[in-house]
């Protein structure tokens, strides 16, 4: 699905990302760890088509990436990040409406069909009861369920989260994390994330890639990944894991 050789990135001339190669493959749920200011929204940025000055090679669908339009990128990905950046009051049904505009035709409404697939999404992630609301006058976590819904009204088939569930409580989290392994066991949906709590993404995640220092630590099957070698390499903290796929941190040690 994601293809990536070599990459390097810098901003000006410090030096972000240093020979980033891997490959993602679809139907994941992919997880990118690593301590604060390791690279991960970079990295992000430039998969997503943020960027584009970087050496390297970035293929999506066996495509270089910078051959595609953002329109045509916009069918296909969706990104959802932690800080909800609208500053105008849209009310809420409007702007998960923005998440069908990759497929509308200029100056024409949304189909009957398009307001059928917002109306699900809004259902799906507990909205539609905002519709009629200021995005602007929602909480952090209604925000991001918001976000959310818009993205998945985008229909894409890669799914990119930079810590979308930051301002979620558990019980929201967990319900999300659920709804995107049904949707990756359903319908081969692709989700990239950045997480930082490492419990839940041991549970969700099928693959870990680990970065430190903008290169990649170790990268593949969440069991492979996740050891205490690595989580202490990457975090400075010990780890023991539970018999339920779960993971406890042991600050102290
Ligand atoms: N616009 C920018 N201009 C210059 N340097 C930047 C810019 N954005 C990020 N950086 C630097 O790039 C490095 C990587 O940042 P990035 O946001 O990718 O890290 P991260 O792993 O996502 O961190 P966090 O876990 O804190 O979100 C950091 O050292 C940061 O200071």
């Amino acid at each position: 699905m994601y293809k990536v050789k070599n990459l390097f990135f810098s901003y000006d001339d410090k030096e972000i990302l240093h020979d980033i190669s891997f490959f993602i493959e679809q139907g994941k749920f992919t997880t990118i760890i690593g301590p604060n200011g390791s690279g991960k929204t970079t990295l992000l940025s430039l998969i997503t088509g943020q960027f584009h000055k970087y050496s390297g090679n970035i293929y999506f669908q066996n495509k270089c990436l910078k051959d595609y339009s953002i329109k045509d990128l916009s069918k296909r990905i969706a990104f959802v990040s932690q800080n909800v950046d609208i500053r105008f009051p849209f009310t809420c049904l409007e702007v998960v409406m923005m998440g069908r505009n990759p497929f509308k035709s200029r100056m024409k409404n949304l189909t009957p069909k398009d307001m059928k697939i917002v109306r699900e999404c809004m259902e799906m992630t507990d909205t539609l009861k905002f519709s009629d609301i200021p995005i602007t006058e929602l909480s952090g976590g209604e925000k991001q369920r918001v976000m959310l819904a818009k993205a998945l009204a985008q229909t894409p088939k890669v799914l990119f989260l930079d810590e979308a569930f930051s301002n979620m409580d558990i019980q929201y989290t967990i319900y999300f994390l659920n709804l995107l392994k049904d949707c990756i066991e359903k319908e081969h949906l692709t989700v990239i994330a950045i997480m930082h709590d490492l419990n839940l993404t041991h549970m969700f995640s099928d693959r870990i890639l680990a970065l430190k220092d903008g290169k990649i630590s170790k990268y593949g099957k969440t069991e492979d990944v996740m050891t205490k070698e690595l989580i202490k390499e990457l975090f400075g903290v010990a780890i023991r894991k539970t018999e339920e796929k779960g993971l406890v941190i042991l600050p102290s040690l």
